[in-house]
């Protein structure tokens, strides 16, 4: 592979060990009179120009390895600068560029590393379905996430990925994610008391920002169904591990240098540099390490005592518990797991509560449609109480009936489309292999944007932007509908099935928010059911409007994505 040896850290080191020789042989090689700061200055300068050119105008027309890809190719540097200082949500300036580039499902980015963007639905079943393990996660992404989530699932690859993908599996399992709506439900229905509790106690309802009440209750909510630990953040929000989350997931400009670092340099010199900004991570990391470890051996000790080993009728529906009784994984593997499952899981299904409440605050009449559609299914909404032992409705048949909810799940499936938590992911060929019948060399980086392919008109059409729930509703069809019904499209809506395609039949590649193949979310079972739970009990004990400027509601972040100004909602319990 044509190497690109003129990058940031190797001009940089030039510069330096130029000024070095320079400083050594100062006196014969100064012009008369040039004082050496300056002298030193130039040298800086024109290896930076130098470099500036070399990445734009010169390595990608005469050796960059895909100048040949046959694919419209877009110079990056010219548009990063270009798009300095604007506040475009992660993945909008690839979609822009997507739209304004016509293509067959790949666009080369030029300009920085080697990069091919895709773009529509063939090329990325070949990448993640078709050869996924000829394509791995950036070295650089892995290494700055490793302290966190050590080796779980979402770090490792090939074959020790493939072992634990399968062992892992059997705890989301959909009979076991249908076990847990309940303890779902219990959670939901306590984030309505603590609400109605606290900040909306008021006969005429107030402010909230919604996005930190989510947060609490998605944590809580993986604590409980996940790892069988009931936390009750949402009564106890100085619970020290909400906290120590909290901190390692908030975008810091130390963890964005230190994302910047790995980038550049390999993560051995990174941690030579005298300011160690991953150091926070590890420490938070290790600290968490013991938690979890801690977690297991108490589990299995009870489930040793017990003498539950191997049953899977013992009334315990966590999946930690479930991959104690699998014995397939060492305490270890637990761990990381664990570790994965916290970070991956509790913010992103936060996240998307939020942007649910947004959507139904600025559709009004979604809202209305969705609580006469919750009211009419479970009249004693919530269906149970998180203080009640014995939930109103088993697990399968609250399952049951929140999964055939036509609006309920168009909602859902439509938020999830436009506000995908992590916007923009990449991969890297691990070998020498092809795209779209071309020769793709191995090094070369893969863009992969969830909110580029979600909304993008070449997938989903002119109103790829729109939310617009009904696509994920297959309407009864004028025969079948009720009479006197026939000619409502409406009452056809409100009646039908939800799909799963969003109206984009034979194209599987369509919705990217969880990504495909053996590599997509692991967690997607357990994401929809908790949000399904938490929107129903919402929108049945309360309703909201927008509380802020429209024009602060904007996505942050690459790592789960969030709401960057909060989601402020003026929120009022509404009469039964
Ligand atoms: C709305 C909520 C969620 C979204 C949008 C989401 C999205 C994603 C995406 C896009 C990936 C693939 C990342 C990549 O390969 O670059 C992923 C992986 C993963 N997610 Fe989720 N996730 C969500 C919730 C959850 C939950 C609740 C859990 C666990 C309880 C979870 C656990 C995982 C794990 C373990 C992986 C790694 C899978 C593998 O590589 O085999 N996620 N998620």
């Amino acid at each position: 592979m044509a190497r690109n040896f003129f990058t940031f850290p190797s001009v940089t080191l030039m510069t330096l060990l130029e000024i070095l020789l320079v400083n050594t042989r100062y006196s014969q090689l100064a012009p008369s009179g040039l004082p050496r700061s300056q002298l030193f200055l130039v040298i800086a300068v024109a290896n930076y120009v130098f470099l500036l050119l070399w990445t734009t105008r010169i390595y990608p027309v005469f050796f960059h390895p895909l100048r040949r890809f046959p694919a419209p190719k877009i110079n990056m540097v010219s548009r990063i600068f270009t798009q300095l200082g604007s506040s475009l949500p992660p993945g909008q300036a690839l979609l822009d560029m997507a739209e304004r580039t016509p293509n067959d499902g790949v666009i080369v980015l030029q300009g920085h590393g080697e990069c091919l963007l895709l773009t529509k639905p063939g090329v990325l079943g070949e990448v993640l379905v078709q050869h996924p393990y000829d394509f791995a996660k950036p070295s650089y992404a892995r290494d700055f996430m490793r302290p966190v989530l050590a080796d779980g699932l979402v770090i490792v690859e090939g074959e020790r990925h493939q072992f634990l993908r399968k062992h892992v599996q059997t705890g989301f399992k959909l009979a076991r994610i249908r076990a847990l709506y309940p303890a779902m439900m219990a959670k939901a229905a306590r984030l309505v008391e603590a609400l109605g509790e606290g900040e909306v106690s008021s006969s005429t309802g107030s402010v909230v920002d919604v996005s930190v009440w989510a947060g609490k209750a998605t944590f809580d909510t993986i604590m409980a169904a996940a790892l069988g630990c009931d936390l009750d953040v949402l009564r106890r929000p100085h619970e020290p591990l909400l906290k120590l989350y909290a901190a390692v997931l908030q975008p810091s400009a130390a963890a964005f240098v230190h994302l910047g670092l790995l980038f550049l340099l390999p993560p051995d010199v990174v941690r030579l540099l005298p300011f160690d900004a991953g150091r926070s991570m590890r420490e938070a990391g290790d600290k968490l390490r013991l938690v979890m470890t801690d977690l297991i051996r108490q589990r299995r000790a009870a489930i040793l005592s017990s003498g539950s080993l191997g049953d899977d009728n013992d009334g315990r529906v966590d999946i930690l518990s479930e991959l104690i009784k699998d014995g397939f994984l060492s305490e270890d593997d637990m761990v990381d797991q664990l570790l994965t499952f916290m970070p991956a899981g509790y913010e992103s299904t936060a996240s998307t509560v939020s942007w649910i409440m947004y959507l139904l605050a600025v559709h009004p009449e979604w809202q209305d449609k969705l609580r006469a559609e919750i009211r009419g299914a479970l009249p004693d909404f919530p269906p149970l109480s998180s203080e009640d032992e014995k939930p109103g409705y088993d697990g399968a048949t609250l399952a049951t009936v929140l999964e055939r909810l036509p609006y309920l799940n168009g909602i859902v499936n439509e938020t999830l489309r436009l506000y995908p938590s992590l916007p923009v992911t990449a991969r890297v060929a691990a070998r020498d292999t092809s795209i779209a019948g071309h020769a793709v060399e191995k090094g070369t980086e893969i863009v992969l944007s969830a909110w580029l392919v979600n909304r993008y008109t070449g997938v989903w059409g002119a109103d790829a932007c729109v939310f617009r729930p009904e696509r994920w509703i297959t309407p009864t069809t004028p025969e079948s509908a009720k009479d006197g019904e026939k000619d409502d499209d409406e009452a056809r809506f409100r009646d039908g099935t939800p799909n799963n395609t969003g109206g984009v039949a034979g194209n599987n590649y369509a919705h990217m928010t969880f990504l495909h193949g053996p590599r997509n979310c692991i967690g997607q079972g357990f994401a929809r059911a908790e949000l399904r739970c938490l929107t129903a009990a919402l929108v049945a004990a309360f309703s909201w409007r927008l509380a802020m400027d429209p024009r602060r509601a904007v996505p942050v972040g690459v790592i789960a994505s969030r709401p960057a100004h909060g989601m402020f909602l003026h929120l009022e319990r509404v009469r039964r």
